[in-house]
Order: C-alpha cells, then sequence, then structure tokens
C-alpha cells in the first residue's frame, strides 16, 4: 500500500450555521453543523425534507455562503471567499451531479462533456481528453457522442451528466438525489457507476438522497434532522437505513 501525502478529509465544515430571512422571522436551516467528508469515499447525506441537506451541500460546494462557521475544501478555507473565486473553485474542484440533469439542450453528447473546459476558456490536455474517452466507454455512451440530450433516456442523459461532471477529476462530486428521475433499475445502474468512480478511481463523492437504496451504495451515511447531525453511520443495507428513518421518525 502506499502512503499518500494527501490529507485523508477532502471537504470539511465546523460550527456551521445557515439562517434565511430577517431575524423575526428567520429559519435556521443548518443549527451548528460539524463535518468531514473523507477523501476517495463515498458519503450519501439523508434526512426528512427540510433538514438541511440541501442546504450543507450547496454551501460545501460553494453555491451558497453560511452565516456562522467555517467551511473548507481540500487545504484551503473557503468561507470567506467572493463569488469570483467560488466560481473559480466550482468551476475546477468540484462537479456536480443534479436529478434534473441539467444538460444543455442544443449541445450533443460530446460538447456536453467537454462543457466544464469550455467555461474554463480551454482544451482538454491529452491526458485529460484520455480520461473522457475512458468516461465516455465505461459509461457506454460512445455511440451517442453526436446525439442532443433529448434524444437520449433518462438514464443516458445522467451517464452523460456523469461523465461531464467527473472529466475535469474534480476533488469532491457532490450528487443531489442523482437517481431521483430514473426508473429503479437504471437508478441503480448510476448509482453502481458511482460506486465504482469512488472505489476504482479514489474519487470523493457526497450525495444528498431520500432513498435507503441509494444511501446503501454509499460507504457512509450522515443523518441530518432540524439542521444538525444525528447519526452517522458506516456502510448499511437499506433495510438497516430504513429501520434507522423509522426510528428517527418514531423519535421526533
Ligand atoms: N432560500 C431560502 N429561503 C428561506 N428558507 C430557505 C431557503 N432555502 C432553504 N430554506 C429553508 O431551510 C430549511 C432547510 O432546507 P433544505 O432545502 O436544505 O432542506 P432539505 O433537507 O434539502 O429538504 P428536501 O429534502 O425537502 O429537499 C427548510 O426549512 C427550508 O424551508
Amino acid at each position: 500500500m502506499t502512503t499518500s501525502a494527501q490529507p485523508s478529509v477532502v471537504a470539511s465544515v465546523h460550527g456551521l450555521r445557515k439562517s434565511y430571512g430577517p431575524a423575526e422571522n428567520q429559519v435556521v436551516a443548518l443549527d451548528g453543523v460539524d463535518l468531514e467528508i473523507e477523501r476517495g469515499r463515498f458519503t450519501a447525506i439523508m434526512g426528512p425534507s427540510g433538514s438541511g441537506k440541501s442546504t450543507l451541500m450547496h454551501i460545501m460546494a460553494g453555491l451558497d455562503q453560511a452565516t456562522a462557521g467555517r467551511v473548507r475544501l481540500g487545504d484551503q478555507d473557503i468561507t470567506d471567499l467572493d463569488d469570483g473565486q467560488l466560481t473559480i473553485l466550482r468551476r475546477r474542484r468540484v462537479g456536480f451531479v443534479f436529478q434534473a440533469f441539467n444538460l444543455v439542450p442544443t449541445l450533443d453528447v460530446a460538447a456536453n462533456i467537454r462543457l466544464p473546459f469550455e467555461l474554463d476558456a480551454r482544451r482538454p490536455t491529452g491526458e485529460e481528453q484520455s480520461w473522457i474517452d475512458v468516461l465516455v466507454s465505461t459509461l457506454g455512451l460512445a455511440s451517442r457522442l453526436g446525439h442532443r440530450p433529448h434524444e437520449l433516456s433518462g438514464g443516458q442523459q445522467q451517464r452523460v451528466a456523469i461523465a461531464r461532471a467527473l472529466a475535469t477529476r474534480p476533488e469532491l462530486l457532490f450528487a443531489d438525489e442523482p437517481t431521483g428521475n430514473l426508473d429503479s433499475r437504471t437508478g441503480r445502474s448510476v448509482l453502481a457507476l458511482l460506486a465504482a468512480a469512488s472505489t476504482e478511481y479514489g474519487q470523493s463523492i457526497a450525495m444528498v438522497t431520500h432513498d435507503p437504496i441509494a444511501a446503501s451504495y454509499a460507504d457512509r451515511i450522515v443523518f441530518l434532522a432540524d439542521g444538525r447531525v444525528v447519526e452517522d453511520r458506516p456502510r448499511s443495507t437499506a433495510e438497516q437505513i430504513s429501520a434507522l428513518m423509522l426510528g428517527m421518525e418514531r423519535a421526533a
């Protein structure tokens, strides 16, 4: 086994608070969250509707700013970065996969996958193009490169979104209900791909989900309730996760 100089934590938040609205009518979305996301692992973030999952993910990904607390990505404290710096950080260091795929309808598959490079005003290097070729073939998209998103199935569109998100080898991939729009069989194949990206390529992944089956693909499951971390479990079966969720609902 080789020892890595990389720290084992890819992202962290400490004392994270986020509130919305004026003081007299304030909604507290995150109420003091401390969390470390481990490098090279697949972490699921679960919790009831309104528990703060999306808010946490958006702040960790530099899409939103904290009210209080610190946020780190890799070895950098990103808490006080301005909008321009956050835009560059998102473009270069994180990847996103959303429920709604978010592909550009006028671009073909190849151009959608290359988009992060275009937005950074550069072309993929030879090594990056080789990696894109690996992604395209692993994800079964080779015969679809000239197609537009509307010519693809939901599962194929999500695979394009995953290829696009992994193309720049992001330090951390964020996935928000990535299988929410897919039938269960296609959803499972997308989850297996994410799990393989983590185990085979060391990709760090943080995935928000409501679905115990989706979370069962992760190495670790963090549960939020009312803006706080209430459980933190290693890999579990869908049945164990469902039982835990039920127990938490009863206790609430
Ligand atoms: N822009 C906003 N303005 C006001 N309140 C907000 C805003 N965004 C989120 N909230 C509130 O913050 C709380 C946490 O929301 P968040 O979207 O993070 O929850 P969630 O766990 O992702 O929920 P869901 O599973 O339903 O997507 C909720 O009470 C929500 O209403």
